[in-house]
């Protein structure tokens, strides 16, 4: 799928370089006749392994127990929560036949498992011994998305989509696991290195059938925030609907409380829209397909010590875990550095005569670092410069974010500040100040109660009503 012709679009026209990356990069063909719906390349599904390996990491350390139901749910169930139906209905498929045979009961692919999984919730539930339930699966979902379809940001089929759902005794717990899910969520994205920003979703953006919504927004290089991620508290409405009771301490039957919290593939788009540069994706070591490439310098004499050399070296650092590729193709080097750098490998390490004979090294990291280092103990040394490269990582993408958060007093202000990324307004909380700042800015009223290390929380006037209000995040938004 090599396509060297052309160049990649510059990074500061997004959405031209993002849609060419994907291709020359070898993320997702998203030639596939079904609009929404992409082929992951081989490429990119490693990627997309090693990046759901990290979060499956988080899952099971913090106790919650992978599982799987079943893609289709009975029109029955699906149609049981008001409030749930009248979120998805413009968006669920269904399958009404088998074969030629019509279905007495059409069936709905999933867009969210709550309907699928919470009527076994009540045969899983007796007593307050079954719980807290925590579990989580990792599917495919279907929503027929009306807006822009693009790939990992907007997909019609999500391919990676984690649900986490959880059952607890009390209201109060379900609250505290949202505030687990938001942390094991913040360290996900800091293993991606990228910084996000956590607010409460005003309540007529809240997750269908849920008491509060609390998001996680990371802020693309074009100035709007992509919602990476989401943790609802569904306080006891899905359990009334679904008779999920326990009995307590008294034999009274008491409903449980719930929660659920999901992530897509948008967090790869993530990663490579905070990360990405103009020579291709720039990718944190930790999820790498390739973290290591290895350029044999072939000149006529010594070829064969130097490809001996590069293989001998590509086996140390395996040995020590890491991925490692030596490109020893027919091609001149500066080809090479061209291809590994537009699939985002975080080290390059030259291996040439001058170096057998020095014993030494030329290694760059991604972001333009070059050093010399000694071949004996090389794999010793790695670990520490990929660290020092996912640091640099980090650090300029939360440059980039603070760099792009504005306080903004006025209505005026806020129209300048969300052009170029986030406004952080004073808002009285009052749904019609929210459509007057959602129409002058063309932007989104994200959320209040905002945690973030860079935006602290404050009280002021809105600045619509000038009636009290608190800090409130703006931004345009995918
Ligand atoms: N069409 C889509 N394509 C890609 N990602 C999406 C799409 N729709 C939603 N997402 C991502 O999936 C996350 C969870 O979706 S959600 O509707 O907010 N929440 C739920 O479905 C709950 N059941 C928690 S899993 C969202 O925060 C968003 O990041
Ligand atoms: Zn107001």
């Amino acid at each position: 799928m090599e396509d060297e012709s052309g160049s990649l679009p510059l990074k500061s026209d997004f959405s031209a370089w993002y849609n060419d990356v994907l291709w020359r990069a070898e993320i997702m063909d998203v030639r596939y006749p079904v609009k929404g719906l992409y082929v992951w390349f081989p490429f990119g599904f490693g990627l997309r392994r090693h990046t759901y390996t990290i979060l499956r990491g988080l899952l099971d350390a913090s106790g919650h127990d992978e599982t799987l139901f079943p893609l289709l749910i009975p029109k029955t169930e699906f149609m049981k929560e008001a409030e749930h139906i009248k979120g998805f209905e413009e968006e669920v498929y269904w399958v009404t036949h088998g074969g030629l045979t019509e279905l007495d009961v059409p069936l709905a692919l999933r867009p969210t498992s709550e309907t699928a999984m919470y009527p076994m919730f009540a045969l899983w539930v007796r007593s307050h011994a079954d719980l807290p339930i925590k579990i989580y699966q990792i599917v495919n979902t279907f929503r027929y998305e009306t807006k822009h379809t693009r790939p990992l940001i907007r997909l019609r089929e999500i391919t990676s989509f984690k649900e986490a759902h959880t059952a607890h005794a009390t209201w109060d717990e379900a609250a505290a696991q949202v505030e687990t899910a938001l942390s094991l969520y913040t360290q996900f994205y800091d293993d991606l290195c990228i910084p996000v920003i956590i607010s409460r979703r005003p309540d007529w953006d809240k997750f269908p059938g849920a008491d509060y919504t609390m998001a996680v927004d990371a802020l693309m290089p074009d100035g709007r925030t992509l919602q990476v991620g989401t943790a609802h508290h569904l306080g006891t409405h899905f359990s009334k609907t679904f008779n999920i009771t326990y009995e307590d301490a008294t034999g009274e039957q008491q409903f449980v409380s719930q929660t659920c919290y999901g992530i897509s593939e948008r967090c790869i788009a993530a990663a490579i829209g905070v990360h990405g540069d103009d020579r291709g994706l720039v990718l944190p070591p930790k999820v790498a397909p390739v973290q290591v490439v290895i350029i044999p310098i072939i000149m006529k004499k010594q070829a064969e010590e130097v490809r001996a050399a590069a293989e001998a070296l590509k086996a140390e650092l395996e040995a020590t875990g890491l991925r490692v590729k030596v490109d020893d193709r027919e091609l001149r080097p500066g080809a090479k550095y061209y291809h590994w750098e537009m699939r985002g490998v975080p080290l390059r390490i030259e291996v040439g005569p001058r170096d057998l004979a020095a014993g030494t090294v030329v290694a760059a990291t991604r972001d333009g670092e070059k050093m010399t280092l000694v071949r004996a103990g090389l794999a010793g040394e790695i670990p520490g410069v990929l660290a020092a490269f996912a640091g640099r990582l980090r650090e300029r993408a939360e440059a980039s974010l603070t760099s792009r958060i504005v306080l903004a007093e006025s209505v005026d202000a806020a129209i300048e500040a969300t052009k170029t990324g986030i406004a952080v307004v004073h808002w009285c909380g009052d749904e019609t100040c929210a459509e007057a700042i959602e129409k002058e800015t063309n932007a989104s009223v994200l959320g209040t109660e905002v945690r973030s290390a860079h935006i602290g929380k404050s009280e002021g006037a809105c600045i619509v009503c000038g009636r009290p209000g608190t800090s409130t995040v703006i931004a345009r938004t995918y």
